[in-house]
């Protein structure tokens, strides 16, 4: 049987440019659908479809900046006459007249006819009644008009918008939206994408005792893991053994219910390799099938027109070696999830960083895992980064601890390492949205 095995890829290698232009692409032609939540922490991360407005000035009226007293301005330094509180809160129904004040706290309303606010510190104490409350105090220092007072609407004002069109629901975000009582809320639907593990060497990860050969699946853990920490609706699909009956037969199952599927194993020259002929069965087109990449390299990507709302089935097939699964789940996974969403920033923020030892170049572009010295080289502000552990990507102790990827070009003629010191881009791979 294997001797009849292609011993050549009948897949073109993509350069990762041409590669990353397909995943935009696939984004671009697959619509943003709009659902209306309610503002609970579940709407944390979404992305608003819409422009959200206030329906009121705030502060609604105008409020003390300070803790202090309310006075009139021109009435200038010397003794008042305290007539009553504005405690936040609590409001002074009267009026403050010349030679009289209204002690106020923070975010107390402003009573009739004062106009400034003098601050505590700038007052002395003159007399209090037999229950301790003052009842004489002396303004220390003259106030302007307006001082420590906050005016309706100088924050918001009504029919101003309150949180812009995809943005991001954020603690700011979900703040003012509490802040104006807005209680349902209109985003854009999270795709539904589902992880298989493929291969029939694969037990679970909670066996004990492994037996040769065997190995627990530690991708789809890792996999669901990454796309929860991005904040995406993701489904463990389970594992399927490398037989082409089992592969159609989940594959089918789990397009169902899902808009995207993030396969790993299966995608090589093995003879046991059966994914992208089981896509090609079940009638995707191959986007890609290679991508020259280190991790990566066998990274396919697949779509099918689908009569759901999203138009479009996608699956991309992933090496199953960890650290190429994970890499490529950064590099083409997340972006699409994200731009499927309806983030305006679907890619990782690039930053220049100084390598903390030299780097050998590879015969492809490769991503190497690397984690950010803490204090930053103070000379010239750019952060170092350390290469974590063994790189090979059958390995998976070199992701942990990685907080960037180090974009290197693939080997030149006349560049064959990076020296250390030396400056390359690093991709930083933060989940948080905002990217
Ligand atoms: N003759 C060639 N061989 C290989 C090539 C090639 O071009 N020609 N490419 C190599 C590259 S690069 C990669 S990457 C791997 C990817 O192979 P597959 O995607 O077919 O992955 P598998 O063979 O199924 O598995 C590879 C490796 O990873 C382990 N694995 C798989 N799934 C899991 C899982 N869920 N959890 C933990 N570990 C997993 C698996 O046991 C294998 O050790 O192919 C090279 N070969
Ligand atoms: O490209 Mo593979 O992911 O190097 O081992």
């Amino acid at each position: 049987m294997a001797a009849h095995h292609p011993r050549e890829s009948q897949w073109p290698k993509k350069e990762l440019p041409e590669a990353r232009k397909i995943m935009k692409q696939i984004g671009a032609q697959i619509p943003r659908i709009v659902e209306s939540i309610q503002v609970d922490w579940s709407a944390l991360g979404r992305v608003v479809a819409e422009e959200v407005k206030s329906s009121e000035d705030m502060p609604p009226v105008a409020a003390s900046t300070k803790d202090g007293y309310a006075v009139i301005a021109h009435d200038g330094i010397g003794l008042k006459k305290m007539v009553g509180v504005s405690l936040a809160g609590n409001i002074y129904q009267g009026a403050v007249e010349i030679g009289k004040c209204v002690r106020i706290s923070t975010g107390g309303i402003i009573p009739e006819g004062a106009d400034a606010v003098i601050m505590r510190e700038y007052t002395e104490l003159v007399r209090q009644d037999q229950q301790s409350e003052e009842t004489e105090i002396i303004c220390k220092q003259a106030v302007q008009v307006g001082e420590n007072i906050r005016l309706p609407g100088s924050d918001v004002r009504s029919s101003d918008v309150i949180v812009p069109f995809e943005a991001q629901i954020g603690s700011a975000e979900f703040g003012i939206l509490n802040a104006f009582g807005i209680r349902t809320i209109k985003v854009y639907k999270k795709p539904v994408v589902t992880v298989i593990s493929t291969g029939s060497e694969l037990v679970s990860p909670m066996v004990e005792n492994v037996p040769l050969g065997m190995v627990r699946d530690s991708n789809a853990p890792q996999l669901v893991a990454l796309f929860k920490e991005h904040g995406f609706n993701v489904i463990d699909g389970g594992r399927v053994v490398d037989d082409k009956e089992g592969l159609d037969k989940k594959l089918t199952e789990c397009l169902e219910h899902s808009d995207v599927i993030v396969t790993t194993g299966g995608v090589s020259m093995g003879e046991q390799d059966y994914m992208k002929n089981a896509l090609l069965h079940l009638g995707f087109k191959i986007e890609f099938g290679r991508v020259s990449m280190k991790p990566g390299l066998p990274c396919t990507v697949a779509t099918r027109e689908s009569a759901s709302e999203r138009k479009l089935k996608v699956v991309l097939a992933l090496p199953g070696n960890p650290a190429s699964a994970w890499v490529c789940s950064h590099l083409f996974a997340v972006p699409l999830i994200r731009d499927m969403s309806g983030y305006r920033r679907i890619n990782h923020t690039k930053i220049n960083v100084r390598i903390a030892q030299d780097i050998k170049l590879g015969d492809r572009p490769e991503f190497v895992r690397a984690f950010i010295e803490q204090v930053g080289d103070e000379d010239d502000g750019h952060p170092i980064a350390h290469v974590t552990k063994n790189q090979i990507s059958s390995n998976i102790g070199n992701l942990v601890g990685a907080q960037v990827l180090l974009e290197l070009n693939a080997a030149s003629a006349d560049k064959t390492v990076v020296p250390k010191n030396g400056l390359v881009k690093a991709l930083i791979l933060s989940s948080n949205g905002n990217f």
